[in-house]
């Protein structure tokens, strides 16, 4: 069968040529390929993959999916499906690219060998880059190949029966919403951080539980907590000794999420919500991602940088907190502008309209930082770098905010 999927938006068409619509649901099911198995296909463009993780294909369904003979190796089934997967991720390219989304989730490859399929997917070897374009692409295209390792290492289906022992997660938003109340001033998500791309090491003696703790004490409504070890050096372990260790700030997975796993694993391991990233993500995958987290009591901070990006966000029922980061992407500069800028005009309007908390991200050192965000609309904000790095962090949040906001 042959027809041609329609594109997510402004009646778009794209020209990929689906040899069979199941076929794709096959794929997810021998698991060939993680990253297509762990999303389902927009029911609206045609693809049968209703549920996250679809029944085992029979291998007769499946070559016949393929359009392989029955008779045909296990060689040739395996190079049918990497074409096919491969058109899967041209496909979503498309989509992505057509939305605005400005990362690349994997480094473009050319067709596999024996492709045949229209012209339009044939990418010229000389247009095959395989260098990402920045460093938010670098980490994008690194989470994909760990989120692969660790799945191997923590099934799902075992995560799925960790999450129903699970103790209750904690209201981030409504944390966040008592605290800009008790306060006056935006509720803050103190970020325990050790090292960032742009700023290398920020703290060498780096204790997340002591920082947590101080945090707490100094009057945080609520903690970020970076798991990404290769460009942050955080990880897992550090938001379970946080959360074990009886801290009672509601917990951010500060993650790159690119799978629906990840939430899962965020679950597992004492997360009380979760970033999703506008720039990496489709429309229907935040969609998707926040309808998981919902499901797992998790909160979702769905971050934008511009204002293409929250356009896209304020087109997607049900969000209920959106983090604008002033750092650029490309080159690390950080303006704090930017949150004023994204919250001005009609987006400001729909904002206040659907009474969402808006959290500024980035950049923020001093209270005139503080007085200036506010001012814009924020009613939280995220703040790593000129906290973490104090002798005592407590004492930091004090000089942040020009006071001293802790609950004594
Ligand atoms: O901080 C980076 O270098 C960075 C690079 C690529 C993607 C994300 C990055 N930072 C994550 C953040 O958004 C910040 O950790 C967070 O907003 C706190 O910022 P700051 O107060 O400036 O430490």
């Amino acid at each position: 069968m042959e027809g041609l999927a329609p594109a997510q938006s402004a009646g778009q068409r794209l020209p990929v040529r689906l040899a069979s619509p199941s076929l794709y649901r096959s794929i997810g099911s021998v698991s060939i390929r993680r990253s297509v198995s762990g999303f389902p296909m927009d029911r609206k463009i045609n693809f049968r993959a209703p549920s996250l993780f679809p029944i085992r294909a029979q291998q007769s369904d499946l070559k016949e999916s393929l359009g392989v003979a029955s008779s045909s190796s296990s060689s040739s089934v395996e190079n049918a499906i990497r074409i096919k997967e491969w058109e899967v991720d041209m496909y979503q390219n498309e989509i992505a690219i057509s939305q605005g989304v400005r990362i690349r989730r994997k480094p473009p490859s050319k067709a596999p060998l024996g492709y045949s399929g229209p012209f339009e997917l044939r990418l010229p070897h000389d247009q095959v880059a395989d260098s990402p374009r920045n460093i938010l692409e670098e980490i994008t295209w690194y989470k994909d190949e760990e989120v692969s390792r660790m799945k191997e290492l923590n099934p799902l289906e075992a995560l799925k029966k960790a999450v129903e022992d699970a103790p209750p997660t904690r209201d981030f938003v409504g944390a966040l919403r008592m605290a800009h109340q008790r306060t006056g001033f935006p509720g803050l998500i103190a970020e325990v951080k050790k090292a960032s791309p742009s700023r290398g090491i920020l703290k060498e003696n780096f204790d997340p539980v002591e920082i947590a703790q101080a945090y707490e004490r100094g009057g945080a409504a609520c903690l970020s907590v970076l798991t990404d070890q290769k460009y942050f050096k955080g990880g897992f372990e550090n938001l379970e000794a946080i959360r074990n260790a009886g801290v009672k700030c509601p917990l951010l997975c500060k993650e790159f999420v690119v799978d629906p796993w990840q939430i899962y694993y965020a679950r597992t391991k004492g997360a009380d919500a979760v970033l999703l990233i506008a720039a990496i993500l489709t429309d229907l995958e935040i969609t998707y991602l926040l309808d998981i987290s919902k499901k797992l009591g998790l909160a979702a901070l769905v971050e934008v940088h511009d204002e293409r990006e929250m356009g896209r966000v304020l087109g997607i029922e049900g969000i209920e907190l959106v983090g604008i980061n002033n750092r650029s992407l490309e080159t690390f500069k950080v303006d704090i502008s930017n949150t004023q800028k994204l919250l001005q005009g009609e987006h400001g309007r729909q904002i206040r309209e659907k009474d969402m908390i808006v959290v500024g991200e980035s950049g923020l050192f001093t209270p005139d930082d503080i007085a200036y965000v506010q001012a814009a609309g924020v009613k939280a904000v995220l703040v790593g770098e000129s906290i973490v790095k104090q002798s005592d962090p407590e004492k930091g949040i004090a000089g942040l905010f020009g006071r001293n906001i802790s609950h004594t």
